[in-house]
């Protein structure tokens, strides 16, 4: 009952706030925005569009399809807030969704951030939630956050590795006794496998596409790994001699071999991960492997190629996309227990 009525009176927060999409979670009760973090603005003015409603679902369909009034952006790029001013409101816009904008005190909040964010890049995070709504702040590296999701048993002594494949960026961890005993990030992520099939179909099909295009032929037709039945898809496009529109039938194979090549930048990253772990670690995850999450963690067989490569069992969480927001949540619920692994305003940064 009193829990419930402090929640009331101030509902905590966990938000993944990532390039491709943001997750919010409230306290008891669970994810309650998962949009793309994409707005729209009046061209030139900086003007979110519909009085600044404009901002995640209905902001995407407009991505790449905008009249010249219009455009459609995303204020992060490979995991750090490029655009401070459009992520406020942006935030500001979740927020409130999240909230109802009906409690009497400002949310406690945790956020997950990419683990190589530098300290500037962390002020401007602050910045930005606490004037987007949000009342005491703490930030946590995306990895953990995943991790704890994840319900990896990161506080015992025995490699935990986790990889978060997200829209702008990869982050690879172990972790041991709570702590972060190796971390890497890339910026080669989701983002990277729509640009090499636009790529792809302007060389191979003399085909231009869009990204939003080149992402759905990403999600209906890629693969890391052979699939039971190959399958294709027709792709339209402007033929880039006539400037007509034109349709070409792409397979799965093909689509698997661009995506593969990209793969192994990030399956690269991985071995280094664990290249660097003492000895005792490594031997430890021949045995518990690595957990996937984040929305690349949805590529048909992406598990079974790094399990080869690697040589380590590997295995993608339950519902992938939102491990990291559930993580936050966590956090939050314990905060005792996490405080000391999380960044704060007032130190720790
Ligand atoms: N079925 C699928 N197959 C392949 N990729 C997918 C699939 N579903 C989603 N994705 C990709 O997952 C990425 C988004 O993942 P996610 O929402 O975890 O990223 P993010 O948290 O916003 O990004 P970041 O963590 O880099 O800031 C996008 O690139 C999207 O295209």
């Amino acid at each position: 009952m009193l829990r419930h009525f402090n929640s009331w009176i101030s509902p905590g927060l966990g938000i993944d706030l990532g390039t491709a999409n943001t997750l919010i979670a409230v306290l008891g009760s669970g994810i309650v925005v998962n949009e793309p973090s994409v707005v729209a603005l009046a061209r030139d003015s900086r003007r979110i569009l519909g009085r600044g409603t404009a901002v995640g679902k209905l902001a995407r369909q407009m991505l790449g399809r905008t009249p010249d009034t219009i455009s459609a952006v995303r204020p992060l790029s490979e995991g750090v807030i490029t655009d401070f001013k459009l992520c406020e409101a942006m935030l500001k816009y979740f927020v409130r969704k999240a909230t109802g904008g009906k409690h009497l005190l400002r949310p406690k909040t945790v956020i997950a951030v990419p683990g190589r964010i530098s300290p500037v890049e962390k002020r401007a995070v602050f910045h930005s939630a606490e004037r987007s709504g949000a009342g005491k702040v703490y930030l946590i590296e995306e990895a953990r956050a995943a991790a704890i999701g994840a319900g990896m048993p990161i506080s015992e002594p025995i490699a935990s590795m986790i990889c978060d494949l997200g829209g702008g960026t990869t982050e690879a961890a172990v972790l041991s006794l709570g702590d972060i005993v190796v971390s890497k990030s890339s910026r080669v992520a989701g983002e990277h496998f729509d640009h090499a099939i636009v790529e792809y179909l302007r060389r191979q099909y003399s085909l231009k596409i869009g990204l939003q295009t080149a992402e759905r032929v990403k999600m209906e037709l890629g693969s890391a790994w052979r699939l039971p039945q190959e399958d294709a898809l027709e792709v339209r496009g402007l033929d880039l001699v006539s400037g007509v529109p034109r349709k070409a039938i792409v397979t799965s194979e093909e689509i698997r071999e661009v995506l593969v090549r990209i793969l192994e930048e990030i399956a690269a990253c991985l071995r280094e991960t664990i290249e660097q772990c003492p000895p005792e670690l490594i031997s430890d995850l021949a045995q518990t492997g690595v957990v996937l999450t984040g929305g690349g963690a949805l590529l048909r067989g992406v598990d079974q190629y790094l399990s080869e490569f690697l040589g380590i069992p590997v295995r993608i969480d339950d519902d992938p996309t939102t491990t990291a927001a559930r993580g936050t949540a966590i956090c939050l619920e314990h905060l005792n227990q996490w405080k000391h692994v999380l960044m704060s305003d007032s130190g720790n940064l």
